[in-house]
């Protein structure tokens, strides 16, 4: 079934094109859902890789586009970038714009099990299953063979979760502040979305983890950077858990050639943080999806 995408604008950004696509998804319950697509000049010679770039919570698909200070570099490298909304919307279940941690724009990037929210809030099967279907109905010149992932907080979770999963879909991941550790007591954050979104509460949020599932990749080729600040105050609030990220990857045996997380001194949770070390997370992708 075609998802019939409807482009809303195109502006022109560093000599490609920046649009923004609507369609009506069945994933999400039939609620309307809105993403932007950065497609560089590179694309009318030959096919671009493709970046995802995958939100915090309050945030929407314009909140990368517009803060995070990506496009001029991935113009550059000639990569295309694709921010998604973070959660559907207008979904019409009670509560769901009663929090800002929960709910609209806190879709977590899960698939919910809990029927209250299951029909709307599938995330993940939307990015891993429908935003590549309907980017390929776009008709535009992207190697969708060649995707990789990034993220910031709730986003960053997302990325490293998503390509935990499916190391055969896309070739990197890579993460702002993220929520590392979500399913773990002490990451509040985790408790309220596991437990709220899945039947099975926190022990069934293990199986979207990413401090879970870089135990259960152990042995395969990752390629994963990191970075958070020490003065990020979510951080700080142990909501994020990056030590426990690096010794699960340190006891399955991966080293920093494979993943790599970074404490910057003094940077907190912000769009400043995030614009300072986009350009090396650009780059770090570009490494991954030149090859063919
Ligand atoms: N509303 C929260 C903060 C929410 C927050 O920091 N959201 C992050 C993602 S987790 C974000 O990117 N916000 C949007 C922005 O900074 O532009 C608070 O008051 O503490």
């Amino acid at each position: 079934m075609p998802l019939n995408v409807e482009k809303i604008s195109s502006n022109r950004a560093f000599g490609g094109e920046f649009n923004k696509y609507k369609f009506n998804s069945p994933v999400l319950g039939g609620t309307t859902t809105q993403f932007n697509v950065f497609i560089p000049a590179q694309a009318s010679e030959k096919l671009s890789p493709v970046l995802y770039y995958f939100a915090g919570l309050t945030c929407n698909e314009d909140t990368g586009a517009w803060k995070g200070g990506f496009i001029r570099d991935a113009a550059e490298e000639g990569i295309a970038l694709v921010f998604p909304d973070t959660s559907p919307r207008g979904a019409g279940v009670e509560g769901e714009d009663e929090s800002w941690d929960f709910g609209s724009a806190a879709g977590f990037y899960i698939n919910a099990t809990n029927s209250k929210w299951s029909k709307q809030y599938n995330m993940y099967d939307h990015i891993v299953k429908e935003l590549p279907e309907a980017i390929k109905e776009l008709g535009i010149a992207l190697d969708l063979s060649r995707s990789s992932l990034m993220g910031h907080s709730m986003g960053g979770h997302g990325a490293l979760s998503i390509y935990l999963k499916n190391l055969d879909k896309f070739r990197s991941a890579s993460a702002f502040s993220a929520i590392f550790n979500p399913s773990n007591p002490e990451c509040q954050w985790g408790r309220k979305a596991f437990s709220g979104y899945l039947n099975g509460g926190q022990e069934e949020g293990k199986s979207s983890d990413a401090t879970e599932l870089i135990r259960t990749v152990k042995g395969q080729k990752v390629a994963i950077l990191a970075d958070y600040g020490d003065a990020d105050k979510f951080y700080q609030e142990k909501q994020l858990l990056p030590e426990n990220f690096v010794a699960a990857a340190k006891e399955a045996g991966f080293d920093e050639s494979q993943v790599q997380v970074r404490s910057r001194p003094g940077y907190d949770h912000s769009y400043y943080f995030i614009s300072t070390f986009a350009p090396a997370h650009i780059k770090f992708h570009a490494q991954h999806l030149r090859e063919y």
